[in-house]
């Protein structure tokens, strides 16, 4: 006999729960949060996570390229609009830059890609591809870590004031941004991923998604650990030191 489903209450405690697994935990925000990250790591941190930016567009064009819903495109084109930015609107990626040059990169040095990682490249790509493939109701699951971004958008907001008062608190400006639109977004994909993944396999197959889209967010910063807290870069080797 097939397992039942969760209650609709029940599944979205469950995909709540994943919560654990934000990477608000991971040991870089976390110095990051204390006041532990140096300018060249909050830098680097800026410039990798640029590329997560830029590529949230391409993300939303996928979801919307692939679902014949008018209903759902009229909701989601909004995504993009938010980081593209339209009329006066400069939008997200215009807000990341500005956060960019507050702590010492160019315009150029960010739109270039000019210090993205590799690890950082695969995860971001990891997750358009994804949203490229899979059908468009799992493309708006994976969307869902969305939940749980508001508490770090707020975390920085409350604490990089004080431990990094050289970076210009207008720059924060895209953090204060994300709060409102992080919320709006998760109403509506998480009713969507509630109605769609209906059955107990659906079920476990949405918790899956949101468990692999929780493993690109904490995979993009191991990898920036191990480049900017632990100095291994890639092809470390032929700098001579170790
Ligand atoms: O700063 C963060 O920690 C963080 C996390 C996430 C997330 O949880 O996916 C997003 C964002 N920021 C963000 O700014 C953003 O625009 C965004 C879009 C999406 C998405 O999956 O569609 N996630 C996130």
């Amino acid at each position: 006999m097939a397992t039942a489903a969760l209650s609709r209450d029940e599944f979205e405690r469950q995909l709540k729960d994943k919560a654990l697994y934000y990477h608000i935990h991971h040991p870089f925000h976390t110095a990051m949060h204390t006041g532990d990250c140096s300018a060249e790591q909050i830098r680097a941190w800026v410039a990798n996570r640029f590329y997560y930016q830029d590529n949230i567009p391409l993300k939303d064009a996928a979801v919307m390229a692939n679902c014949p819903d008018r209903d759902i495109r009229r909701e989601w084109v909004q995504r993009i609009l938010d980081h593209d930015g339209r009329g006066d609107d400069p939008g997200g990626i215009e807000a990341w830059i500005y956060l960019g040059e507050a702590v010492g990169l160019s315009r150029r040095e960010l739109l270039e890609h000019r210090y993205v990682l590799p690890g950082v490249r695969f995860a971001v790509d990891a997750y358009v591809n994804f949203a490229r493939r899979a059908t468009w109701q799992e493309a708006v699951c994976s969307s869902l870590t969305e939940m749980f971004a508001p508490e770090i958008h707020q975390r920085r907001l409350d604490t990089w004031p004080q431990h990094y008062p050289w970076i210009d608190s207008s720059a924060l400006h895209y953090f204060r941004k994300r709060l409102g639109e992080a919320r709006r977004d998760v109403e509506h994909g998480l009713a969507v991923t509630l109605d769609y993944f209906d059955t107990a396999a659906l079920q476990q197959k949405a918790l899956n998604i949101l468990q692999f889209k929780l493993d690109v967010l904490w995979s993009l910063l191991d990898a920036i650990t191990l480049a900017h807290v632990y100095n291994r870069p890639p092809y470390h080797h032929l700098n001579g030191d170790g």
